[in-house]
């Protein structure tokens, strides 16, 4: 604590012909207005600013060519001659800057010192101190999705994102793709990874599916562990993934972050932020299907995803057409829930409090998992599931979700599950009954309102590390027999299925998975959530500081 308070250098430098104190320790660069008079002046109020060394982006020397020079929005700011003159003998530093509704800019602030051998002083000490800020990327791998979203992938890149990655000086090997999955299937065999301190893709949550695909099967590979198998302890990927938001719903990025802008996501990248995530692993008889980080949902979402797949030229609007629709259709699907609780962790789905910046609760839990599967790597006769008891569900669902993180978007901002953890090793597993349409417009209602989406009589939400579903025609005839009529005969059965789905023939028996954005080819699956399994450039949504916004001169 005391060396990073040390002061490193003091001295009096000018910004714009007015004279500051400017002091530079190993966390803390700040300026401070000189005032002449000791009294107080109530119209002059003291300006003093301070920047965390660790949201610095970086220093820059000034010379004649940098004197007229482009600002963050792409426009040329003049500088006036005597201004200009000024400059040459300054240094400009790039920091971050909060602004409204979690958004960062890049601020700069150019300091003016005459004296050559002073001015080299503070720039390669401010260099050295960002040399030492640990965890920064220098050499990324970019894969951009052109047709994401609505289809400005690679501008967005080249607009706003490429130019701050080259005045933070890191080296990027860019890959637009030319098909779907060429992301996932590059990082899978080709990709040299070893010369990498992150990837990232500029796209949807769909790109970002791929890249987790890519590296979470190559990092088991290289590890000796088979993705196959169900009940594998994963290997967590040490790269980092950065998500430039490009698509339509972008959900992990507005959960992770807090906002959808490039800029804020870019920056976040830059300074090096790591925020751990947890993946459901989904099987299918033993059979690996895919990864969800986000939403794993059967009927409505699922039926949304199938419906709005064949709208894609629509763009993001897809998805409230589909949405539309679904809900008009109220289709309703049987079948078996069974689950895992979690047990002895910290948080439940109902919870007041929500997944912040440093999360206490990811935490806690995320040390004891870690603590538990290395107790059952020692005692091998133990499973990992022997200290739980798996509970079953059956009934008339219209929807079934797992939301392993809040799935906040810009569509419902405080998300599916609004007290889901990013990082606490569960799932928050959500079951809609059969209701009436009333009932469940309530519902989708209050994901956009501070109402709670739980406190219906026919929604149910449990926190669990693991569950399994099984569609109604999937089960055994014995199983149907004994659910539905004891020792019924099988004409009983289709009986009442008739009677549940009447003869217009529009109510089909199955919905689909929409995994992520992804729609599942089987309906019987077995989901496992791996605690922390991948991490991102971020750190997760900031709490506001108080009087943030009135000192903010970027909060508009
Ligand atoms: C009346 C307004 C109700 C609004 C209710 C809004 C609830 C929205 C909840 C959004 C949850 C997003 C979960 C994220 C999933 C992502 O992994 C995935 C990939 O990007 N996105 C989708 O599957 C995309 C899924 C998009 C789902 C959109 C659903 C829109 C429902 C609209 C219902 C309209 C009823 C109107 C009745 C008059
Ligand atoms: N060059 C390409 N051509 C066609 N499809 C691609 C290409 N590159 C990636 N894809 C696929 O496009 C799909 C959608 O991409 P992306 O996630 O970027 O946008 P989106 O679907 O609009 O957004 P969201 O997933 O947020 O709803 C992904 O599933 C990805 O596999
Ligand atoms: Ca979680």
């Amino acid at each position: 604590m005391e060396r990073s308070g040390r002061l490193l250098l003091l001295s009096e430098l000018r910004i714009r012909n007015t004279a500051y104190d400017v002091s530079l320790t190993r966390s803390v660069l700040t300026w401070k207005r000189r005032t002449s008079s000791p009294v107080y002046h109530p119209f002059r109020p003291s300006v003093h600013h301070s920047v965390s060394v660790s949201e610095i982006i970086s220093v820059r020397e000034e010379d004649e060519e940098n004197i007229s020079r482009r600002r963050d929005d792409g426009s040329w700011k003049k500088i006036k001659e005597s201004e200009g003159k000024d400059c040459r003998q300054a240094f400009t530093v790039l920091y971050v800057e909060r602004c409204r509704q979690h958004r960062w800019r890049c601020a700069e602030v150019t300091f003016t010192c005459p004296e050559g051998a002073l001015r080299q002083h503070w720039v390669s000490s401010i260099r050295e101190q960002l040399a030492a800020v640990a965890n920064r990327p220098k050499h990324l791998l970019i894969y951009i999705n052109p047709y994401g979203g609505k289809r400005q992938g690679k501008r967005i890149y080249e607009q706003k994102v490429a130019p701050l990655f080259a005045a933070a000086g890191v080296s990027t090997d860019v890959i637009v793709t030319e098909y779907a999955n060429h992301a996932r299937d590059h990082l899978r065999t080709e990709a040299e990874l070893k010369k990498y301190d992150g990837v990232v893709c500029v796209g949807g949550d769909g790109m970002f599916s791929e890249i987790i695909h890519g590296l979470i099967w190559r990092t088991q590979i290289d590890g000796g562990v088979d993705p196959n198998c169900p009940d594998e302890t994963l290997l967590t990927c040490s790269l980092r993934i950065g998500i430039i938001p490009a698509g339509s719903t972008d959900c992990i990025c507005f959960a992770t972050v807090g906002t959808n802008d490039p800029v804020t996501s870019a920056l976040h990248i830059i300074v090096g932020d790591s925020q751990p995530m947890d993946v459901c692993s989904v099987h299918h008889n033993n059979a690996f299907l895919r990864y969800s980080v986000s939403l794993l949902g059967y009927g409505f979402y699922g039926d949304v995803l199938t419906d709005s797949e064949r709208k894609r030229w629509m763009g993001p609007a897809r998805y409230d057409l589909s949405g539309l629709k679904m809900f008009l259709t109220h289709h309703y699907y049987e079948g078996t829930v069974s689950y895992l609780p979690a047990r002895g962790i910290i948080g439940t789905p109902r919870d007041a409090a929500r997944c912040r910046s440093g999360c206490a609760v990811c935490q806690h839990n995320g040390q004891l998992l870690t603590e538990r599967s290395e107790k059952y790597e020692m005692d091998e006769t133990s499973d990992s599931e022997s200290d739980g008891e798996w509970r079953t569900i059956r009934g008339k669902f219209l929807a079934i979700n797992a939301a392993s993180m809040s799935c906040a978007c810009p569509r419902s901002p405080k998300g599916l599950s609004p007290a889901a953890h990013l990082a606490d090793g569960t799932t928050d597993l959500i079951l809609v009954r059969k209701c009436s349409r009333f009932d469940f417009l309530r519902h989708l209602l209050r994901h956009t309102s501070k109402d709670d989406q739980f406190d219906l009589t026919f929604v149910e939400v449990h926190r669990v590390r693991r569950f399994r579903f099984t569609p109604r025609h999937c089960q055994s005839d014995s199983d149907l027999e004994l659910d539905l009529l004891g020792n019924a005969s099988k004409r009983q059965i289709f009986s009442q299925i008739c009677r549940d789905h009447p003869a217009c023939g529009c109510a089909p028996a199955y919905s689909c998975w929409n995994c992520d954005g992804e729609i599942l080819t089987h309906t019987a699956i077995d989901v496992r959530v791996h605690c922390q399994l991948i991490k991102l450039f971020a750190r997760g949504i900031e709490e506001p500081a108080v009087f943030e916004d009135l000192a903010n001169p970027c909060a508009i």
